[in-house]
Order: structure tokens, then sequence, then C-alpha cells
């Protein structure tokens, strides 16, 4: 699949993001960055006990980093270190399986909710190969899951565990962004919870193999913004995310006891480009096999964007026209234009 043609992440390349994609396959090694906001959410999740202050202090480092990077990580999310260690090891079993067992070409996977599911990286039209492999999930299929596969039973409670956490910590963030932007508690907690279901968010579980290829045409995925409204990460010890912050790419440092959130297009849309929808990009290793999971909060597709704080800067669009038109540019053009489609 060219990636992102059924995905909510597409790669992107308009021109400035060209100029940065050229220089980034020179493959350069990038310094780690410790720099990447961290924030301490227990006054968001009720991890441990807080003041008001506290609250406010956490909601104002979440609006800034949003502003200034587009990307964060948090700490005290309300994932246990078990439930994160149990889901890098059914994640490793599951695509330890044999590839017509994952891909669906034998039976066991198929009736189950892993059907369909899978995604390997294909080249662009230019050539590039984006080195992974990948189960795009509905949140809708895992709870609808079939019981009667024991092989599967304990990765879907797993995944089943952590998304519910994931979905509770999604929303929260994302009321504390939209609220900044002058939309009030009530309305919000109403257009979180009635555009953003269960049949319209996603889980992708990523893995990027050791790639002994090494060319500037080839990387771990592509660099793409997330079609969505916010984006929560996990990622082992490996490494190889990197991200753009003034023109350059850097690293994110993994520390797999951490979440990292990013913003989506959706919500750069929404914020009137307050808040960044930031290009990122996984690199290779020639060593060791790497393991993601990323939650996508997405709404349903005629849940309408439209542009708060200011006069807009896009016109008003459905999910589902966005969808269509990123999906459309990727067919004609083999890259995602995104945002810039709908800019007035
Ligand atoms: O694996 C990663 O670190 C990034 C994954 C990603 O960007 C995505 O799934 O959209
Ligand atoms: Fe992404």
């Amino acid at each position: 699949m060219q990636h992102g043609q059924s995905s909510t992440r597409s790669t992107i390349s308009n021109n400035s993001c060209n100029t940065i994609f050229e220089n980034s396959l020179k493959k350069e090694k990038e310094p780690d960055t410790d720099q990447l906001p961290l924030i301490d959410i227990s006054s968001l999740t009720g991890v441990g006990s807080s003041t008001f202050l506290e609250k406010q202090k956490c909601k104002r480092q979440i609006i800034e980093a949003s502003k200034q990077w587009g990307f964060f990580q948090v700490v005290n999310h309300g994932i246990s270190n078990e439930l994160l260690k149990k889901m890098n090891d059914e994640q490793m079993k599951l695509f330890g399986q044999p590839y017509d067992e994952k891909s669906n070409k034998k039976v066991s996977l198929s009736n189950s909710f892993l059907s369909n599911a899978y995604r390997s990286g294909t080249p662009t039209p230019t050539n590039q190969f984006s080195w992974f492999e990948a189960f795009h999930i509905p949140l809708s299929d895992i709870r609808s899951g079939n019981p009667q596969n024991p092989n599967n039973n304990t990765l879907r409670t797993t995944i089943e565990k952590f998304t519910t956490t994931l979905s509770e910590l999604a929303l929260k963030i994302a009321e504390v962004l939209a609220e900044n932007v002058g939309c009030d508690a009530k309305g919000l907690a109403g257009y979180f919870a009635e555009n953003c279901s269960e049949k319209t968010c996603y889980l992708r579980l990523n893995r990027y193999p050791p790639c002994p290829i090494s060319s500037d045409q080839v990387v771990g995925l592509m660099p793409h913004t997330d079609s969505d409204f916010l984006t929560i990460l996990y990622q082992d010890q490996v490494g190889g995310l990197q991200l753009v912050k003034d023109n350059k790419w850097v690293t994110v440092k993994p520390n797999p006891q951490y979440l990292i959130i990013n913003i989506g297009d959706l919500f750069q849309a929404w914020s009137n480009d307050l808040y960044k929808s930031v290009e990122h990009r996984v690199m290779t290793n020639n060593k060791f096999e790497r393991f993601s999971a990323a939650y996508l909060l997405c709404p349903s597709h005629d849940t309408v964007i439209q542009s708060k704080g200011g006069p807009p800067l896009y016109k008003k669009f459905s999910f589902g026209e966005f969808r269509e038109q990123v999906q459309e540019d990727v067919r004609k053009l083999g890259r995602k234009v995104g945002l810039p489609r709908f800019r007035l």
C-alpha cells in the first residue's frame, strides 16, 4: 500500500517540506533532543493528588507545547508500566507470526478483529520506500473481536485496556486545547464525545524491521502529518522518531515510560494555526526492530471543522471531504497536500 492511502496519515511534500526532506535523506546523525517538552499530567488523569494551581499549570504547558512544538511527552498518563510492557510483548508476538498468517492470506486472523488490518510499505511514485509493517485497527473492531480465537484473545484484551485509557486521555487533552480557543466546557464535552467515537478512532500497531539497506531512498516511515485531531504514541526503547522543529529534523530520545502526543491537521485548522500539526518521520535502523502503537483521535466523516479564534484561515470542511482530498492527491500526485488545500 502507498503509505497513507487508506489511513489517516499520509506522506506530505510541499515545497518547504521537499527541502527538509532532501536534507533529511542525507541521513546525517541528528542529536537526540532532551528538549521536547515533558509534562506531568497527573492533575488531569487523577494519578496522585493535585491542586487547582497544578492543574492550571499543566494545561498551560500542554497549550504552549502544542503551539511551539506540536509535540510533547507526558508522564503520569494513567497506563501502568506493566500494561505498556504487555502491549509491547503482545505486539512482538503478533508481528512474529508468518507473513501469510498476519497478512490474512491464511484463515487464522480472518473473522477476527485483525482481518484486513495488515499494511506494509510499498514504493512511492518517486521510488522512496517506507520500511514498516502495521495493523490499522478501528476501535470498534477491537471490542467486537472474536472470542473464539484463543491466540488473539490476550492481544485483544490487552489492546482493549490500553485503548480504553488512551481514549479517555485523548479526550482530556483535546478538551484542554479546545477550551483555550474559546469553547465553553459544556459545548466541548459534547463536541468530542459526539463526533469522536470508537467507530471513528483507530489504533495503529507499527513494526519497523531491521533494515539492511543503507539508501537515501529508504526510511522507516516517510515524513507526514497526521490527518486527525491528535495522536498518542507509545514507542519502545529503540528510537528513530524525528520531528521538524525550526526547519530542522530533531530526534526524539525514546523513553518507553512516556507517551508522546502530537497535534494533527484537524486541530491545526480548528485552532486557526495556533497549534501546529508538525511533520514527523521514522528513521531506519540496521540492527534492531522497533515497535510503536499510535492512537488516532478522529471524528466521523460528517464532522465539520471550522476555524476558531480570529478571521478564519481555512474554509469550513468536513472530515470526509478532507480524507477524500488526501486520497485523491495521493492517487494523482503520489503525495498528500493536506491543509494547504483548504486554506482561504
Ligand atoms: O512509529 C512512530 O514513531 C511514528 C508513527 C506515526 O507517525 C504514525 O503512525 O502516524
Ligand atoms: Fe504520524
